[in-house]
């Protein structure tokens, strides 16, 4: 028997792309269901006048989808799991998760223009980019971007700044990997918890047997990792708490970033631990950060 599974997906071309790959990750072990590509607008979308912060964080991206897959318009929706807020309604669960494009942030120029010498207007929209910036540029100016990959790059090739910083996975899914000047490591800019990583949510309740290649083969493990300690230090989506996991050789790997609000300044951390644990080490790997660098006692460092 043929079966319809609707697709909720957010307008923009980079979703819409990165919606198609899970489609076709479905389609190549589950021919027989005929799927179908649902786009909605969202919050997120349409308010670029105010900074995310100002309209409550990144939650805006995913609600509409959320209220669509509650009401039964759609059966599945797609998204960045960085988007995703941290705390997860068990009505409205994560089913599976895609393998990992790449996780880097990156710098780009705007087109045929001069080399960056490290001054100069840099559009970032999030803290976290930015605190992690300043520490590389330090003679640059850091100024908030709104819009999506594309419409960024538009306002970059008008001259309205002289770089961005943006996700290597993003910019390579739009074909745009050509604009990518340098890359930055995990060391000079951690990541988002869920960078790189495309997360598909459904309903409980229902049968999504189809998707247990995304069930089992993709990034689930490192985004329990990363999205637990984000989680712990109650950072928002857009939030300076950054956080990147790696699993090689049965061990996982985690490194998270804990900002100090009184120094206005951030630590990062690091802990190691058995895959199966991942959840219990970006835990703990959040608690030891609090304990050292937190408000509530520590050390005093
Ligand atoms: N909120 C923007 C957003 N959400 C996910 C990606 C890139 C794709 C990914 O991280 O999987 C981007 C663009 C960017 O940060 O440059």
């Amino acid at each position: 028997m043929s079966r319809k599974i609707r697709i909720g997906s957010r307008k923009s071309r980079l979703a819409v792309i990165q919606t198609e790959l899970v489609m076709d990750t479905i389609r190549e072990t589950h021919p027989e269901i005929e799927l179908e590509l649902i786009t909605m607008e969202t919050t997120g979308d349409r308010r670029l006048d105010v900074t995310l912060d100002k309209i409550g964080g990144k939650g805006l991206f995913v609600k509409e989808l959320d209220r669509a897959l509650l009401e039964g318009r759609i059966d599945l929706a797609v998204h960045s799991l960085k988007d995703m807020p941290m705390e997860e309604s068990s009505r409205i669960p994560i089913l599976g998760y895609t393998k990992r494009e790449d996780v880097r942030d990156v710098l780009v120029l705007p087109e045929g223009g001069k080399p960056w010498k490290g001054r100069g207007v840099i559009g970032c929209s999030s803290f976290r980019r930015r605190i992690q910036g300043e520490r590389l540029f330090p003679q640059a100016e850091f100024r908030s971007i709104r819009g999506n990959v594309l419409t960024r790059l538009e306002k970059l090739d008008r001259g309205e700044y002289d770089a961005l910083i943006l996700a290597a996975a993003g910019l390579k899914r739009l074909g745009l990997e050509h604009r990518i000047c340098r890359y930055f490591s995990a060391e000079e800019i951690l990541p988002a918890a869920g960078q790189g990583i495309l997360a598909v949510q459904g309903r409980a309740g229902e049968d999504y047997g189809f998707l247990e290649t995304l069930a089992k083969e993709g990034a689930g493990l490192e985004a329990l990792a990363e999205r637990a300690f984000v989680r712990y230090l109650d950072g928002g989506c857009s939030s300076p708490v950054a956080a990147y996991a790696r699993v090689e050789k049965d061990r996982l790997y985690l490194q998270g970033l804990y900002y100090i609000e009184e120094e206005d300044s951030y630590a990062l951390g690091s802990r190691e631990g058995r895959p199966e644990d991942a959840e219990e080490i970006g835990v703990l790997l959040a608690e030891e950060m609090e304990r050292k660098y937190g408000r509530k006692g520590g050390t005093g460092v």
